[in-house]
């Protein structure tokens, strides 16, 4: 049995109802620590709708949400970020006419919110800024494309710099909603080795509709259907579940 301490997130019967449809429906999610968590289940079946809540995107309409043991359920989404939840950024948030070290040194940046415009500590920060980035560069295999325009590069590689940019803040807690979706058959390993990198100094929970990909580097996966947990469990004990077969990976396994 693993005690509460162990889980760095923890929802306790967490709904979030649009009108009268619990879009959520009595989630009780554990991420244990240090694991790559994946959230699986067909189309419609609330993963995004659990992110929304996860990040304070959307409050949630009922249960509780414990991060790091504290419960988090009544703090802004800008508070929980700065608990060091992180989730992957959009597409539309890279700026594409800055460089990539650039947009990756803003991404540092940001982490000390109003800290940044304290001129005395300005230019100690900027340094400590462009190291990050550069590291995070070194860990993107991306150094070589520093000085390239972010919108110059390839759908794939932007993907995989908008990653960059969410652990630029050093998060506990790192949330990818679909990482892989809409990128060439080519860059998807680049992006799975990077995720399963991640994973050995960060917890990281995400949402893949890709079973390869999930089956490979995951250490848990939840099922959800109908806006509950079906299954949760190693990927060889999902894979092996008949619910799971029948509701979900019927056409895939
Ligand atoms: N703003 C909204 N208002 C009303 N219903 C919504 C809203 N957003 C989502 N829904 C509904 O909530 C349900 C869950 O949607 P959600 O996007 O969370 O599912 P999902 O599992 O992420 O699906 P997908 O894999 O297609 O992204 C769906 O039936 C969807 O139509």
């Amino acid at each position: 049995m693993n005690s509460p301490a162990q889980y760095l997130l923890q929802t306790q019967d967490l709904e979030l109802a649009y009108g009268a449809f619990h879009a959520v429906n009595g989630v009780n999610l554990k991420v244990e620590a240090g694991t790559i968590h994946t959230i699986i289940g067909p189309n419609g079946a609330g993963k995004t709708s659990l992110f929304h809540c996860l990040t304070g995107e959307r409050q949630a309409t009922a249960g509780t949400i414990l991060f790091n043991g504290k419960n988090i359920i009544k703090k802004p989404a800008h508070g929980r970020v700065g608990l060091g939840m992180a989730r992957s950024f959009q597409l539309t948030s890279l700026f594409q006419n800055l460089s990539v070290r650039e947009n990756l040194r803003l991404a540092a940046q940001g982490r000390d919110g109003l800290a940044a415009l304290n001129f005395w500590r300005h230019l100690d920060s900027r340094r400590e800024h462009l190291e990050m980035a550069d590291q995070v560069l070194e860990r993107l295999q991306l150094t070589a494309r520093a000085d390239t325009l972010a919108g110059e590069l390839s759908h794939g590689q932007q993907r995989v710099l908008e990653v960059g940019m969410s652990i630029c803040s050093r998060p506990k807690l790192l949330m990818l909603d679909e990482p892989t979706s809409g990128m060439g058959i080519d860059d998807i390993p680049i992006m799975t080795q990077l995720i399963s990198d991640l994973g050995r100094d960060h917890t990281v929970l995400l949402i893949e509709h890709n079973m390869s990909i999930v089956m490979s580097i995951s250490q848990r996966i939840t099922v959800m259907s109908h806006g509950q947990i079906l299954v949760e469990g190693t990927p060889e004990f999902v894979r092996a579940d008949e619910r799971v077969r029948s509701a979900y990976l019927g056409e895939a396994a």
